[in-house]
C-alpha cells in the first residue's frame, strides 16, 4: 500500500486564498487586520519563520509590523510594548516568537498579551476556552491540522486518534480540538511504555515529539491517516519530520510530509486567527 500524500502546502494555499477574500471584505468596512510580530535576540531559525509570517500576511492582504530586540531586552521593556500593542487599534493580533532569551520570563509575556489579540492561541484563557468546548483564538500548528483532516476527509467521529506528544502548544490543544470533534483520544508522552502497542491501535497518529524519523511504519495500523507536526534535521542536516516517511508511507492510508505538510499550514492559521480577531474583536 502507498499512502496518499496530505499536501499541507496545497491546502495552505487554497485556505490563504479564503482569508484574502474575507480579509478585503473586512478592510471594504474599514478594519485592516494587521498582525504584529515581536522578535527577541537573533537565532537564525527564528529570523527565517518569522520573516516567513510578515510576508504571508502580505500575500492576504495583511498589514503587518515586525519589531527586533535584541537578546538583552529587558523583560519589562518587553511587557511594556506588549501593553502598547494591545492598546493599538491598528493591531489585532500579536505574536511573540518563541524560544524567548532566558532571563525573561515566557509565562509573564504569553499571559500579558490581551486574550482577545492572542493569536498564538496560547494565553490561559484561550487555551481553558478550547479545553471547556467554546474554543476562542486557537493554537494555529493544531488548527491547521484539524484543517488537513477536514481536506483529507478524515473522520473523526468514533476514531481513535494517537497523540505522540504532550506540549502545551501542540500535543495537549491537539488532544482537546479532536476530543471536541468526536474522536477517542490518546495522548503518549516520551515517558509511554510500548508506545508502538498504543500507535498501532491508532486510526490517526499525530507526531509531535521531536525525534527526527521517530514514528515507523511498523509502528501503524495499515491504513491510518499519519500527520507529522515534526521539524527535525536528519544526519545530513536536511528538514524532515518526526515520523519515517519511506516506512510510513508504506502503511499508512494518507500521510502528510516535511516539509510541505503541516509547516504551511501553522502559517496559515495565524493569518486566519489574525483575521478572527479582528471580525471577532474590533
Ligand atoms: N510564538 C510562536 N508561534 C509559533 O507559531 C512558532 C514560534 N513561536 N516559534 C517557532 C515555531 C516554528 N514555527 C514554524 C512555522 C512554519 C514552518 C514552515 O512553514 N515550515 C516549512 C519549511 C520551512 C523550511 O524549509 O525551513 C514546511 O514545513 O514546509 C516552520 C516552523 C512556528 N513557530
Ligand atoms: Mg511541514
Amino acid at each position: 500500500m502507498t499512502a496518499k500524500i496530505i499536501n499541507g502546502k496545497q491546502i495552505a494555499a487554497d485556505t490563504q486564498a479564503f482569508i484574502k477574500e474575507r480579509v478585503s471584505a473586512l478592510s471594504a468596512r474599514g478594519i485592516n487586520p494587521g498582525l504584529a510580530v515581536i522578535l527577541v535576540g537573533d537565532n537564525p531559525a527564528s529570523h527565517v519563520y518569522v520573516s516567513n509570517k510578515v510576508k504571508s500576511c502580505g500575500v492576504v492582504g495583511m498589514h503587518s509590523v515586525l519589531e527586533q530586540y535584541p537578546a538583552d531586552l529587558t523583560e519589562a521593556k518587553l511587557l511594556e510594548r506588549i501593553h502598547a500593542l494591545n492598546n493599538d487599534a491598528s493591531i489585532h493580533g500579536i505574536l511573540v516568537q518563541l524560544p524567548l532569551p532566558k532571563h525573561i520570563n515566557e509565562h509573564a509575556v504569553l499571559e500579558a498579551i490581551s486574550p482577545t489579540k492572542d493569536v498564538d492561541g496560547f494565553h490561559l484563557i484561550n487555551a481553558g476556552a478550547l479545553m471547556t468546548g467554546q474554543p476562542r483564538l486557537r493554537a494555529c500548528t493544531p488548527y491547521g491540522v484539524m484543517k488537513m483532516l477536514e481536506h483529507s476527509e478524515t473522520v473523526l467521529r468514533g476514531a481513535h486518534a494517537v497523540v505522540v506528544g504532550a506540549s502545551n502548544i501542540v500535543g495537549k490543544p491537539m488532544a482537546m480540538m479532536m476530543l471536541q470533534a468526536g474522536a477517542t483520544v490518546t495522548i503518549c508522552n516520551s515517558k509511554t511504555r510500548d508506545l508502538a502497542h498504543h500507535t498501532r491501535q491508532a486510526n490517526i497518529v499525530i507526531a509531535a515529539v521531536g525525534r527526527a524519523k521517530f514514528i515507523t511504519g511498523d509502528m501503524l495500523k495499515a491504513g491510518a491517516v499519519v500527520i507529522d507536526v515534526g521539524m527535525n534535521r536528519d544526519e545530513n542536516g536536511k528538514l524532515c519530520g518526526d515520523v519515517d516517511f519511506e516506512s510510513a508511507s508504506q502503511i499508512a492510508g494518507a500521510i502528510s510530509p516535511v516539509p510541505g505538510g503541516v509547516g504551511p499550514m501553522t502559517i496559515t492559521m495565524l493569518l486566519m486567527n489574525t483575521l478572527e480577531a479582528a471580525e471577532q474583536y474590533t
